[in-house]
């Protein structure tokens, strides 16, 4: 929980810097392509609006040398209504800039945080293992924000002032070219400093947004883990350890506002001293009788107003390489393989279609069971390890795989028992039977099926699972169960709660409509339990993986639900992580996990002949809970 913790970074932090920012941004081109005609035609009442600001030096040129020095009263009215007309259609244009860009802007951040979303939910388990969740969170919130302002404001400015800038310089020029040269005179030295800042700015803001994601990390640990937080004592060096994060990223961000300083402050002052210059030779060429005063009027009206469009540079760009990041962000996850793909191409790459076994063939158009699981025509062969090999991507290269050789068959009706001592891989292998993790090597069949071969959709209604550790949802009771199921109807709902002796949830104040809080903490860890026990069992699974699914009841309760699951576990093919004798017992058989290999498999009275590791394993269990009891 330490915010040092190494998880807290993105798995890969590579040299992100050289990359082109425009060709980051053009990622973004299938999300606002759609809104297309919408950001064009905003970008075009904006080039107009813009422009039209540099009618009006025009109009002042017009005015003092005509009405103003004719003095002629009618006309410095008119002069006067025209600037004022030219004013309000600027203003008028910018409005309707902004609303033809809002309802687009809102659809393209949409369309993003969905299919981040979705491709969250489709990536392998073994990817979330590895990114801490506050990067993930940071891009789903904060890197599209600055994706949405970047489209909102400099992804149009950039083109609008870019076009401005072209035309003010036109009539600059045409007005007095030597003049006109004098301030594009910076145009250089500016060109020079800009790309120099990009290529800084582009460090800092990674690293800014790599903290903040940190950062997001640490507090959503903070809350999650608030009951050990204050349990232990630990709010202290927790808020030490926050403030060192939080003091990171205030100096990176003063960095970087150093950085938009200095550019700003040369983007500013570079023009301002061209404009004076440009202001003392006009002088001088309207007291030689070179230029008419107007025409200096109009001049320096046009060159004041092209300062916006240039000193918006330094943050438009700054804006833009801040977008260009978090589009790098938002494409490293969204690039990373799903679950599928990667199978796709693991499967393509070791097993050639040729190799795919006839019984696999000729079982694969049928479906084996039908959503109560009943069965209809695939045999009935129970569960099968072949050959199994398991090892974590992220394990040294050095260390054993977790699983090796693994061989089990668990026939179909039976249940059999996974025992191991701790660490032993039950939790992995369980894991490997939903495809949570897809193994190494080998296979696992599923009434002759290779699970491999069977659509996500098919797996996960014939399996359920059930895990050590019992994750609810911010829903209510009932939906968290119905959740085991898709189609799913109420009376399966009462069932799944009397099977997992979850009738308390009928006493919570709105029944199974009570809301049971993140992450169930509303609730007891026993009844956490019993829910996820009742979502396993919603859908009548034909397979049912249980990972030591009464670790957190109470010996009372335990009995119960045992009861109720010797009802269910004579209707399925189950396999049950268990590590208490009153758990192994529920089983036909037991399978004894030791050295990563199934070391022995026999009924509970067998290993406890047979086996001494089994016997130490279940006689240290017992003296526990004996220990426990007294
Ligand atoms: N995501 C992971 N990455 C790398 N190694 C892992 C990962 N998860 C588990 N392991 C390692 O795999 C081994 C088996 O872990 P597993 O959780 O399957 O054991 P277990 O038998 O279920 O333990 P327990 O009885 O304590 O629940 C352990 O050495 C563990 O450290």
């Amino acid at each position: 929980m330490a915010a040092t913790n190494e998880r807290l970074r993105e798995p890969e932090k590579e040299p992100r810097i050289k990359r082109s920012a425009t060709r980051s941004l053009s990622r973004l081109w299938p999300y606002v392509r759609p809104v297309r005609a919408r950001f064009l035609m905003a970008a075009g009442v904006a080039a107009v609006a813009s422009c039209m600001g540099l009618v009006i030096p025009l109009v002042l040129k017009w005015l003092v040398d005509g009405p103003v020095a004719d003095r002629e009263p009618g006309g410095v009215w008119l002069g006067g209504a025209l600037l004022l007309g030219l004013g309000i259609a600027e203003a008028g244009l910018f409005g309707v800039r902004r609303w033809l860009v809002a309802r687009p802007l809102a659809f393209v951040e949409a369309s993003m945080r969905a299919d981040l979303y979705r491709h969250l939910q489709r990536l392998p388990v073994s990817f979330h293992d590895r990114w801490a969740s506050g990067q993930l969170l940071s891009r789903a919130t904060t890197d599209l924000m600055l994706l949405r302002m970047f489209l909102a404001f400099p992804l149009t400015f950039l083109v609008v002032n870019g076009v401005t800038v072209l035309v003010g310089f036109a009539i600059l020029l045409a007005q007095q070219w030597t003049l006109g040269l004098v301030l594009l005179l910076p145009a250089i030295p500016l060109i020079v400093l800009c790309s120099v800042f990009e290529t800084r700015y582009a460090v800092v803001a990674r690293t800014v947004q790599d903290q903040t994601g940190d950062l997001t990390t640490v507090v959503e640990e903070g809350v999650l883990g608030i009951r050990i937080v204050k349990g232990f004592g630990r709010h202290r060096s927790q808020a030490r350890a926050f403030r060192a994060l939080t003091g990171r990223v205030r100096s990176t961000e003063l960095h970087k506002a150093g950085l938009l300083a200095t550019i700003w402050a040369l983007i500013m002052t570079l023009p301002e001293l061209a404009i004076g210059a440009a202001l003392v030779l006009g002088t001088v060429q309207v007291a030689d009788g070179d230029l008419s005063a107007g025409t200096l009027v109009a001049f320096l009206s046009t060159a004041l107003t092209l300062r916006w469009p240039v000193e918006s540079l330094g943050f438009l760009l700054a804006m833009s390489q801040d977008a260009a990041t978090a589009t790098d962000r938002f494409f490293e996850v969204m690039d990373e393989p799903t679950a599928e793909q990667s199978t796709a191409d693991q499967s393509t790459a070791e097993r050639p279609t040729a190799e795919v076994s006839t019984a696999e063939r000729s079982a694969a158009p049928q479906r084996s069971t039908s959503r109560n699981g009943t069965p209809r025509t695939a045999p009935q062969d129970g569960l099968r390890f072949e050959g199994l090999e398991f090892r974590y991507a992220d394990a040294p290269p050095d260390a054993p795989p977790v699983l090796a050789g693994i061989d089990l068959h668990i026939r179909s009706g039976e249940t059999m028992a996974l025992v191991g001592a701790t660490g032993s891989g039950k939790t992995t292998l369980t894991a490997l039977v939903p495809r949570l993790h897809e193994p190494t090597r080998g296979r696992i069949t599923l009434d002759g099926r290779d699970i491999t071969t069977l659509p996500r959709d098919e797996l996960r209604e014939l399996v359920a699972v059930a895990f050590e550790e019992p994750t609810l949802f911010s829903a209510t009771a009932g939906e968290n169960v119905l959740m085991g199921a898709a189609g799913a109807a109420e009376a399966d709902l009462v069932r799944a709660l009397q099977v997992a002796q979850a009738d308390f949830v009928h006493a919570l104040p709105q029944g199974a409509d009570t809301q049971v809080g993140e992450q169930g903490l509303s609730l007891s860890g026993g009844q956490r339990q019993r829910l996820a026990l009742a979502r396993a069992v919603v859908g009548q699974p034909r397979f049912l993986v249980l990972d030591d699914p009464l670790s957190a009841l109470d010996v009372h309760t335990e009995a119960l639900v045992e009861a109720a699951l010797r009802q269910v576990l004579a209707t399925t093919t189950a396999l049950v992580v268990a590590h208490r004798p009153s758990t192994v017992l529920l089983a036909d058989r037991v399978a004894l996990l030791s050295g990563g290999r199934i070391a022995a498999v026999g009924t509970h009275h067998q290993l406890l002949g047979d086996s001494a590791e089994y016997r130490s394993l279940m006689s240290g269990i017992e003296r526990i809970e004996r220990e426990e009891a007294r």
